[in-house]
């Protein structure tokens, strides 16, 4: 791994908990990793911690075989080599662009770090603007002049914390999408923190669900969105709800496995690695907007509580008779009221079971 954290943990003074614990991940070179989690769950406490602007009280952290922190031993900040941008762009009002991307490279001979300059600027698609100064741009493309000049002294790594908070939202997709086509252009490696979904998924290569502190999973989007290692993942990604389901035997041409028995009918279909964790008994299973068909023919009828209209879809949320709630993307072109009953069937591709809350009540995800 080119970037590896072992073990981290990091701790503010006169804090009972630690705002990082057990934190433990890797980048390989020229991947890009996101860390995601609700306010206050550490994602820019980690990120300043690999800066080497917070000191470490557990853990290690190395990068390109070298050491970079443990308890102790830290190399300071200005000998790592990253590069940082954050949602304040902190650009140099009296510089121009050229001068604000020269800024980290003014030591280069003055060739290099004109054709340098010129490259980023390229890259980041602001050639044009070298000779503006920052209050003549927009938000994107002084977040863009950030990056430019982030990426400048080619960093061995680069750190970004929520750098399109204060963009508008239609701003912000855009940019995620420009941004991963520009560190993948530029080669570098990074770490980006957000508390966005969609900018995560857009971004990343590799996403890290944080949770008070605590790494829950570090995986790609897919993953993340079919095979949540936690409830807290499968809540924090995507919209559903858990329901109470039974894990029973079933046989088939002779041969018995384990299905999952839901209000919804019988969910079967479930991995190999699966069939042998499960144990036999009650459970909730995952049943996310997506595994929810809506079906004039479907035996189970479910009333229509909310719905949200999503552009191409509806986000639906419906009850069945038995009083479970459930949720469901149908096309929009389905507009039906609340109040009206549909049919739906399920249709789950990866059946995800948890152990069994239902007792409090299943639970809607968000
Ligand atoms: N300088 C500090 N001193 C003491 N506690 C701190 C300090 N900075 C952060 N914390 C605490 O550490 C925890 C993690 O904070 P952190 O800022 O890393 O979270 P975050 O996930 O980046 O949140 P946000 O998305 O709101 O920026 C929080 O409980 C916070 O209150």
């Amino acid at each position: 791994m080119y970037l590896e954290l072992q073990q981290l943990r990091v701790q503010y003074a006169g804090q009972a908990q630690p705002a990082v614990q057990d934190v433990n991940f890797g980048l390989k070179a020229g991947q890009i990793g996101v860390l995601i989690g609700p306010s206050g769950c550490g994602k820019t406490t980690l990120l300043r911690a690999i800066a080497g602007l917070e000191p470490i009280a557990g853990g290690h952290i190395a990068l390109g075989g070298a050491h970079v922190s443990s308890p102790g031993s830290s190399v300071p900040p200005e000998l790592r080599h990253m590069g940082m941008v954050f949602q304040d762009y902190a650009l140099f009002p009296h510089m121009d662009v050229g001068q604000n991307v020269a800024f980290g490279i003014h030591q280069w001979p003055t060739a290099q770090r004109r054709a340098r300059v010129a490259d980023v600027l390229d890259l980041v698609g602001l050639d044009a603007q070298r000779r503006r100064y920052p209050h003549e741009l927009s938000g994107g493309q002084q977040q863009r002049v950030a990056l430019a000049r982030a990426l400048a002294p080619q960093p061995k790594l680069l750190l970004l914390d929520e750098p399109f908070s204060n963009l508008d939202v239609d701003l912000r997709e855009r940019l995620a999408q420009e941004l991963r086509t520009i560190l993948k252009e530029a080669g570098a490696t990074a770490l980006f923190v957000t508390h966005d979904q969609l900018e995560a998924f857009a971004i990343g290569d590799l996403i890290g669900v944080m949770h008070e502190g605590q790494l829950h999973q570090w995986a790609d989007a897919y993953t993340l969105y079919h095979r949540p290692a936690t409830r807290f993942v499968a809540d924090f990604i995507g919209h559903g709800v858990f329901a109470p389901a039974l894990v029973a035997l079933h046989e088939e041409n002779g041969v018995t496995h384990k299905h999952v028995v839901t209000a919804l009918g019988e969910l079967h279909g479930i991995s190999q690695d699966e069939q042998e964790r499960l144990a036999l008994g009650p459970c909730d299973v995952l049943l996310r907007a997506d595994d929810i068909v809506h079906d004039d023919q479907a035996p189970t009828q479910a009333r229509i509580v909310t719905k949200a209209f999503r552009g191409n879809e509806f986000l639906y949320t419906l009850q069945l008779r038995t009083g479970e709630t459930l949720m469901a993307h149908v096309p929009s072109h389905h507009n039906h009221q609340p109040g009206e009953w549909i049919g739906i069937r399920p249709e789950v591709d990866h059946v995800v079971t948890f152990a069994s809350q239902s007792a409090s009540g299943g639970g809607q995800l968000k």
